[in-house]
């Protein structure tokens, strides 16, 4: 195969070739000699070019090799398939390149091998093709892609889909997520400065969770189908996003599981303070500013704004007083956010889950959790067995139910108390960097006890209430 450098590289050693000759030339020949063969020269120069260039030219038009460019850019904009496949390049080159470089792009992952050549073969289905990074005269850059003609259906219909595809879910593995929140309209500057953002390095994951294996399960079934279901939710014709409302009393890991669930997919999380947010245009700017591939939470919905139960009442009271249209210019109204989750949203049509936390399930409006906008109800609640069996194995390396002889009177003491994982937790934790396991378990059994005894005694009183007054 000819390619452009070598054609430049014969006209060189011809140049070369005609300076020795004319400098010999000078010192044989007398003046006027001279001059005729100079013109010679110069003439068969001129033909020996244009000769080089039809020869490339038809080199070109007979060589079996197909080449496609792909700019960085297209235009005014970043051409998304450059960065796939630099990626994707970056990934296979490891194991076929020599002269490679070290990076590392986020704490918690290791190091990342990448290539420092800008030449790679790669192989498709039998096929060879050669991938060189090139910069232009004016310092664009693009990748060359070159492959014999014999090969033309199989790269153009297949291979370059695949490399693209490959390059971007490689982006999106090694992406450095980020936790978002939002900023108070008075900072935003021409629609920008709406969320500010911090790296995301929360360690919790869904192995460490602890509550009851086959709901996690369920909730990690599910998650993954989601982001995997780009062309399911195409062909039912439903906005790709989805609900999940966190239920349940404190400590009992539903803000953990929100870090678990951006760590499982590699989401960015957008964490709205709703008390910042003024009214429902506002609600909707910095909801339609969120990106694809994201989780946005609203915690504890119930204390956030008026979404409550009460608030139809409420809402009716004050249309009589002011007109509807004036409670949604100062406040954030149920409507509001409802209108972004199923309206606005199904415009945008890509990649985002939507969190609601609350302690109080009871007193949220139904029309925010109906199903359909919150897919899935999820009660994270005080800590059983099975999820204290998580817990010791994180905090104590203790596996099984024969793991330790306390672990019986362990799970009487659980069976009728009501302690929350955070409380499990907290006796469980090492103390000074030490890991004392009886300590560890007598300690939580005294909390149990202590617990125990408390709600017991609340119970009696409950009771003798109702006595008096029943
Ligand atoms: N189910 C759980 N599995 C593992 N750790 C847990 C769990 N629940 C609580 N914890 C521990 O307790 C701490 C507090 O939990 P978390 O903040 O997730 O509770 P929460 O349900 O969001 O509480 P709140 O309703 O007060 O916001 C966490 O940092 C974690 O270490
Ligand atoms: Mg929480």
């Amino acid at each position: 195969m000819m390619m452009m450098g070598d054609s430049f590289g014969s006209i060189g050693s011809s140049m070369a070739s005609l300076f020795f000759l004319w400098a010999t030339i000078q010192q044989i020949f007398p003046d006027h000699l001279k001059i005729t063969i100079k013109e010679f020269l110069l003439s068969s120069f001129q033909q020996l070019c244009f000769a080089q260039r039809v020869s490339d030219h038809f080199t070109n038009l007979f060589s079996p090799y197909v080449e496609i460019h792909f700019p960085e850019s297209d235009e005014y904009s970043f051409n998304q398939a450059f960065s796939a496949i630099d990626t994707y390049l970056d990934s296979k080159a490891t194991d076929k390149t020599k002269h490679l470089r070290g990076s590392q792009v986020k704490e918690s992952k290791g190091l990342v091998l990448k290539r420092n050549e800008a030449k790679v073969r790669d192989e498709y289905k039998g096929a060879n093709v050669w991938w060189e990074r090139v910069v232009d005269n004016d310092g664009n850059r693009y990748y060359k892609l070159t492959f014999h003609n014999r090969a033309r259906i199989l790269v153009t219909n297949s291979y370059i889909k695949y490399v693209v595809e490959e390059g971007k879910s490689i982006i999106v593995k090694n992406k450095q997520t980020r936790l978002f929140t939002n900023n108070l309209s008075s900072q935003w500057v021409f629609g920008q400065n709406m969320w500010r953002s911090i790296e995301f390095e929360h360690p919790a994951s869904f192995q460490t969770l602890a509550m009851d294996p086959k709901k996690k399960d369920e909730i990690v079934n599910d998650l993954i189908a989601f982001s995997n279901g780009k062309e399911y939710y195409k062909k039912i014709g439903k906005a790709w996003k989805r609900g999940y409302l966190l239920y349940g009393p404190p400590g009992t890991g539903k803000s953990t599981m929100i870090s678990a669930m951006a760590n499982l997919l590699n989401y960015h999380i957008y964490d709205l303070e709703l008390t910042a947010v003024k009214n429902n245009s506002e609600l909707k700017k910095l909801l339609t500013a969120t990106s694809s591939k994201s989780i946005i939470v609203i915690e504890d919905i119930d204390c956030s704004a008026d979404f409550t139960s009460n608030r139809i009442k409420k809402e009716s009271n004050s249309r009589e007083r002011y007109g509807k249209e004036d409670k949604d210019e100062n406040s954030v109204t149920l409507s509001g956010l409802l209108n972004f989750i199923d309206g606005i949203w199904s415009a945008c049509g890509q990649e985002r889950i939507v969190v609601f936390t609350t302690n109080h399930l009871e007193k949220l409006d139904p029309a925010l959790i109906r199903r359909g906008r919150m897919d899935m109800h999820i009660e994270l609640s005080y800590c059983t067995y099975e999820a204290f069996k998580i817990l010791a194995k994180n905090y104590l390396d203790l596996d099984g139910d024969d793991a330790h002889p306390l672990f019986s009177e362990i799970k009487a003491l659980l069976e009728e108390t009501k302690i929350s994982p955070a409380d499990v937790a907290e006796n469980l934790m090492a103390r000074n960097q030490q890991i004392d396991v009886d300590k560890s378990l007598n300690l939580l059994i005294s909390a149990l006890e202590e617990e125990n005894q408390y709600q017991r005694s609340q119970q009696e009183k409950k009771k003798s209430k109702f006595k008096i007054f029943g």
